[in-house]
């Protein structure tokens, strides 16, 4: 299914056919290199999605989650358990052979993330491009712009809003959870240690055998907090709407997830994306392009830079 939308948010500065004159190929480009590197590792896919949110998140969909460095938003805590930066590197250099000094880096990341979906069994969605790199990467931009999973639906929702995204968006880009993993750390608030160092579950909202089969996987000891888990118990590997049947069970992995049952609005929109795929891959195409045109930069305040890790000196 490929779907072209492109509503009041795409920003004028993109354009669907930005690079036609200057690197025809860019997207065969990228899809190779996400194609490739998606066959040899798995978890890929799931990567390169989360990469693309924390970009927009912060600073805008500029790439300036992708800088090197001290301080960098890269450095952030919060952005540790981020991966799938060598996939857009690579991409970047094939693309950097072809046409230099062209293609930005915060472009090839949102192909990427687009690419990831469609390749996982996803819509294919026809997104614009035109993003310049950014020139701010910094760590304390982080933490004020990313949700994070203790949040309460109206934390989330203030922090979307923030970013042009409503709170059907919201319910509907969580659906990212359908693919992709989670450290045992990025859920632990929903268990607690007891006295032998085992995990005991205080969320009584979380299935009793679903929390039982975390336990188990994630071990019994702080030092096993490392270990990861399917995001998606049902299916995941694939881009579908397992996620929000899997949320109906009470098995949604993160109190992020499970608190989208607990408000009417966004119970409705769970319990009709859960019954109709189509109707999630409709919602989802349009959430997206939202989500890959948050505060895109300019000719003045960006930059195509030459390496996707470094700001241009
Ligand atoms: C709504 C609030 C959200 C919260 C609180 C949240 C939180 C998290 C956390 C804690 C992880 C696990 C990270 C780890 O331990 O490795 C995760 C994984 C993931 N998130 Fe979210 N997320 C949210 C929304 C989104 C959105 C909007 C997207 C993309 C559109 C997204 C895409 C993903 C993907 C694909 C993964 C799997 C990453 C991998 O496999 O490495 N999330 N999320
Ligand atoms: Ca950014
Ligand atoms: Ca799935």
């Amino acid at each position: 299914m490929l779907l072209s939308l492109c509503f009041s948010t795409c920003s004028s500065e993109l354009a669907f056919d930005f690079y036609a004159g200057s690197c025809p190929l860019v997207e065969t480009m990228v899809k190779d290199t996400v194609r490739a590197a998606s066959l040899h590792d798995p978890t890929v896919p799931g990567k390169l999605l989360r990469l693309l949110f924390h970009d927009c998140f912060v600073e805008g969909c500029d790439g300036s989650v992708l800088v090197q460095g001290n301080d960098t938003e890269r450095s952030d805590p919060a952005n540790a358990s981020l991966g799938g930066f060598e996939v857009i590197e690579a991409a970047k250099n094939v693309v950097e052979t072809f046409c230099p000094a062209t293609v930005s880096c915060a472009d090839i990341l949102a192909l990427a993330a687009r690419d990831s979906v469609e390749f996982t069994g996803g819509p294919g969605i026809e997104i614009p491009t035109g993003r310049k790199d950014g020139k701010i990467s910094l760590a304390s931009n982080v933490r004020p712009n990313i949700v994070d999973t203790s949040f309460t639906l109206s934390q989330m929702k203030h922090i979307f809003s923030a970013k042009g995204l409503s709170f059907d968006d919201l319910v509907t880009l969580s659906g990212a959870h359908t693919i992709g993993s989670a450290h045992c750390s990025a859920f632990s608030e929903r268990f607690k240690l007891d006295s032998k160092g085992k995990l005991k579950l205080i969320d009584t909202s979380l299935d009793r055998t679903y929390a039982a089969e975390l336990t188990q996987q994630c071990g019994t000891s702080q030092a096993q907090m490392s270990v990861k888990v399917n995001n998606d118990p049902g299916t995941p590997f694939v881009f579908d709407n397992q996620y929000y049947q899997m949320l109906l069970a009470h098995k949604g992995l993160f109190q992020s997830d499970a608190v989208l049952l607990n408000n009417a609005n966004s119970l409705k929109r769970v319990e009709e994306f859960a019954n109709d795929k189509n109707s999630f891959f409709e919602n989802w195409a349009e959430a997206f392009l939202k989500l890959a045109s948050i505060q895109v930069k300019t000719e003045e305040d960006g930059e195509i830079r030459r390496s996707c890790s470094v700001i241009n000196g």
